[in-house]
Order: structure tokens, then C-alpha cells, then sequence
């Protein structure tokens, strides 16, 4: 949590008029509109939407993987990462100032590195450490996220869903982020897990590092998250924080995200109420 109000901080990550389409001509695509926010170090702020809403776009825009529209501004740790050249762009994201973990794991840990590999890759990537110290930074960020130091040897296909969820959080964090983003890190996981998992990272935010949540379920980024922004169709039409998007949310979408999270309501609207938020949302 952070140990000083968070407005005395700079933004360690600060998103405005954000714009990101896809095609040309006819086959243009607006899928990100206007979005704006800020998170600053300490903070963990959720992103929800349904599916195709833009959620991962936005993520893939502040990791440089994605080209936003001119005039779009994306500052990590005041760092302009919009526009830049291809080198500019592989050196940002060699310094592991910003790193992410995805939903599934098995695809994004390499297959042929063993669990010690795969931890200590983006600490040799960024060069600035002593090969003799890698394997203690591992040993030390196992540890950190409860991961059994026996599995080090092994590779990925031999683990378990949520051990490997847990090596591609110990991957994120070896380089000490400012800005941590989390793609569905636990979609893919089975309900025990699932808990465990927050859990886990619920224990591992620390007043240095801001954490953006992305979730399709609200449920999830509850438990975790100070602030929420709710994603609709590539525009932000609620922010607020958390507890109170969970308590009394506001816009339509929002109310209808809220009365589906099984985890948060029991799913509990029926489905007239879901029918009247529908029209709401879309007047005819
Ligand atoms: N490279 C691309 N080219 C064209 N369209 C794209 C591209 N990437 C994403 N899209 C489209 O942009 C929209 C938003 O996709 P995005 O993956 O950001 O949504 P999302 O909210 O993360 O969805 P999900 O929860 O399913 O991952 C979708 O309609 C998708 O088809």
C-alpha cells in the first residue's frame, strides 16, 4: 500500500487521448477512443470490459506492441512511448521499466526453458548484471512468489497451470518494474487456483510499483484493486473506485457487469433487469 498519499507521487504511468485504430479506408476500425488515465506508484487500478472491448489494445499500446493514432500520449515513468523508432522502442522494452503477464502462461513461457531459464532471461536481456548474481536474483523472486525451488530444473509442460502463472510473475518481477500489467492472469486457472493467485498478488503490491488489472470479470479485480476503469466498446464510461463501481455503479454497462459477476452479486439479476439495462445501453 502506499506509505504516502498517492497525489503527492508523480504518475508512474499516465495514458491521455489515447486513440488506436486498425485498418485503412472502408475497413477502418476505431478500437480505442479517446481513453485517459493515470496510476500512480503504490496504486493498483482495474480495467474491465467484455470481450473485444479494447482492454488488451490498451495494454499492447503501453507496452510500444501497438502503434496508437497521432496525437495519442502514453508517459511510463515519464517516458513518452508513443512514436517510437523500432530501436528506441526494443530498448524500452529491454530495461524492464514495464512488464506484463498474460493470461496463458503456457504460451507465453518459452517451452525449451526450464523454469531458471525462463526467470533469468529478462535480467540478462537488460545486461546490468553479473551472471554470478542471476541465479541468487532467481532464488530470491522464487521465494517471493511462493515457488518451490525443486521446480527450477523443470520446463513449462511439466508444471501445473498456476505454478506456471507463478513463474511468469516471478519472470515480470525480476526486473523490479515501475508499471505491471496483468492480462487476464487468472482466466485461465482453476477456481482454487485462482484464489491462490490473487492472493498472491494481492501480497506482492508494494508502494513502488503502479499495477494495471485486466479482467473481463469484476469479481477478480475487486479484492485487488483501488480504482476501476470500465471499458465499453473501446471507451472508458466509468471510473471510480473500486468499491464503489462494486456498490453503486453508475452506467448502464457498468450495472449490468456488476449484476453478472457471479463472484460479487451471485449473478443475481434476472433477466428483465439485464433487458432494461440492454435498452439503456443502446437506445433505439
Ligand atoms: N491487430 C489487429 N488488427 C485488427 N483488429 C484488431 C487487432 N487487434 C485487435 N483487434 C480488434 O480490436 C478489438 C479489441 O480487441 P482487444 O483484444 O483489445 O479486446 P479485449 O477487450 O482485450 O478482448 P479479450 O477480452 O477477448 O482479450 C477486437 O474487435 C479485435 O478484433
Amino acid at each position: 500500500m502506499p506509505d504516502v498519499p498517492l497525489s503527492w507521487t508523480a504518475p508512474t504511468l499516465e495514458v491521455a487521448s489515447l486513440n488506436v485504430h486498425f485498418g485503412r479506408g472502408r475497413a477502418r476500425k476505431q478500437i480505442i477512443d479517446d481513453v485517459g488515465f493515470e496510476i500512480r506508484p503504490g496504486e493498483s487500478v482495474g480495467l474491465i470490459g467484455e470481450t473485444g472491448s479494447g482492454k488488451s489494445t490498451i495494454a499492447r499500446s503501453i507496452l510500444g506492441l501497438v502503434d496508437p493514432s497521432a496525437g495519442s500520449s502514453v508517459l511510463v515513468a515519464g517516458k513518452q512511448v508513443v512514436g517510437l523508432s523500432a530501436n528506441a522502442r526494443r530498448s524500452f522494452r529491454r530495461s524492464g521499466v514495464a512488464q506484463y503477464v498474460f493470461q496463458d502462461p503456457h504460451k507465453s513461457l518459452d517451452q525449451d526453458f526450464t523454469v531458471e531459464q525462463s526467470i533469468a532471461e529478462p535480467l540478462l536481456i537488460r545486461g546490468d548484471i553479473k551472471r554470478a548474481d542471476v541465479a541468487e536474483a532467481v532464488r530470491r523472486q522464487v521465494d517471493d512468489v511462493q515457488l518451490d525451488a525443486a521446480l527450477l530444473g523443470r520446463f513449462p509442460a511439466e508444471l501445473s497451470g498456476g505454478q506456471r502463472q507463478r513463474v511468469a510473475i516471478a519472470r515480470a518481477l525480476i526486473t523490479k518494474p515501475r508499471l505491471l500489467i496483468l492480462d487476464e492472469p487468472v482466466s485461465a486457472l482453476d477456481s482454487a487456483n485462482r484464489v491462490k493467485i490473487l492472493e498472491l498478488l494481492g501480497r506482492l503490491r508494494s508502494s513502488e510499483v503502479a499495477m494495471l488489472f485486466i479482467s473481463h470479470d469484476l469479481g477478480s479485480v475487486a479484492g485487488i484493486t483501488d480504482r476501476t476503469l470500465v471499458l465499453y466498446r473501446g471507451r472508458v464510461v466509468e471510473v471510480n473506485k473500486t468499491s464503489q463501481i462494486v456498490n453503486a455503479p453508475e452506467h448502464p454497462y457498468t450495472r449490468l457487469l456488476v449484476g453478472s459477476a457471479p463472484t460479487l452479486s451471485g449473478g443475481s439479476i434476472d433477466r428483465e433487469r439485464r433487458e432494461q439495462l440492454r435498452a439503456e445501453l443502446h437506445p433505439s
